[in-house]
């Protein structure tokens, strides 16, 4: 088994995430870092050739700092993807999807290359949880594409579908702002 991602898991459980307003953050950057419908819908109205490559779909137990925000101790699925726009990498997201909600939510447990957004922001009881942000060291992130910056924006945030949770973090390559 890999242990890429569950060791970018790792780093971005333990980054500084903050609340917006304690951050200085230019305008391109609020856009999409504060975006509150779907991203996947933003980048396909921004280009001719949306693509998802799917990165990791592998269950581990979910990490102690998500017990208390999603569903205590259990298994999850760790579902990692690219959106690309044009063939150009935008957004590398990493979800954590807990067993009790894709036991629930059926569809969740058989996305493939399906964007998550696609999915929950069609769901009559959506709910999303406040939005966090965090300066990321790219040093820290194990991605397959070349990282030429020494630090990316990221986001996270916790959707509820009626009851049931999961856990979306989202890092945004410098192309994103120019769309
Ligand atoms: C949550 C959304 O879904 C996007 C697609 C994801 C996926 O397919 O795993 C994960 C996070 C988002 O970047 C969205 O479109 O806003």
């Amino acid at each position: 088994m890999s242990t890429m991602p569950i060791t970018t898991a790792h780093y971005l459980l333990q980054a500084h995430w903050q609340t917006p307003a304690a951050l200085r953050l230019l305008p391109a950057q609020c856009s999409w870092l504060l975006e509150t419908d779907s991203l996947t819908a933003r980048l396909k109205s921004r280009c001719q050739q949306f693509r998802l490559q799917m990165l990791t779909e592998q269950f581990y137990p979910l990490p102690e700092p998500l017990h208390a925000q999603l569903t205590g101790a259990g298994d999850a699925l760790l579902r990692e993807v690219l959106l690309y726009c044009d063939e150009q990498a935008m957004i590398y997201a990493q979800s954590w999807l807990p067993a009790s909600t894709l036991t629930a939510i059926e569809p969740l447990a058989r996305l493939g290359s399906q964007p998550l957004g696609e999915f929950i922001f069609r769901h009559p009881a959506l709910q999303r949880g406040p939005i966090e942000v965090a300066e990321l060291d790219t040093a820290q992130l194990t991605l397959p594409l070349p990282l030429t910056e020494p630090t990316l924006w990221a986001r996270r945030s916790v959707f509820w579908l009626a009851e049931h949770p999961l856990h979306v973090v989202e890092v945004f390559m410098p192309e994103v702002y120019r769309l």
